[in-house]
């Protein structure tokens, strides 16, 4: 399995929360906590920016994508509104995750609730190249469904 380093800098709120980490041997993302002083109560409907208190150098080449937790989004309705979220390789601001809660009862989130995960991924940039007409394919314009469902 490829590994790369990826350095991060803790931020004072975060002090004492561990870093995130893998939760089993071929994790694909380590879980990112809340780094909240208060709890916030998240009401159905609404969404809210959970800080990590993280900021972190993303490899060039990488980006780190902040995804949901299957189980909060299957008990609770829990989603991350823009997800996957992308933290940029030049950004060095404090990673932040913005919940949704589409559930039907209020969601309560504590200092060091696992709230996301993030996934380091390998990019490929586009060179746009404008053209005149595109290769033929059989798909051609068929999509949204065209095959039937
Ligand atoms: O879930 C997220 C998504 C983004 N970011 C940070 C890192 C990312 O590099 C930056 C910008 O994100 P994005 O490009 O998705 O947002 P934008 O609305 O296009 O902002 P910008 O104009 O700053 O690029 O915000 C997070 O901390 N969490
Ligand atoms: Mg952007």
């Amino acid at each position: 399995m490829d590994t790369a380093k990826l350095f991060v800098h803790k931020l004072p709120h975060a002090a004492d929360l561990p870093l995130p980490r893998y939760m089993s041997d071929d994790a694909a993302g380590m879980d990112i906590l809340a780094a909240l002083d208060e709890p916030v109560v998240l009401l159905p409907g609404n969404r809210t920016l959970i800080p990590t208190g993280l900021q972190m150098a993303v490899p060039r080449g990488c980006e780190v994508q902040i995804r949901p937790r299957s189980g909060l989004a299957l008990k609770q309705g829990i989603a991350v509104l823009n997800s996957p979220g992308t933290v940029d390789a030049d950004y060095r601001g404090e990673v932040k995750v913005i919940i949704a809660n589409l559930g039907r009862e209020p969601f309560v989130i504590t200092r060091g609730d696992r709230i996301a995960q993030m996934v380091l991924a390998k990019l490929t940039r586009a060179d746009l190249a404008e053209c005149e007409k595109l290769p033929d394919t059989a798909r051609g314009k068929g999509g949204f469904g065209h095959t039937g469902v």
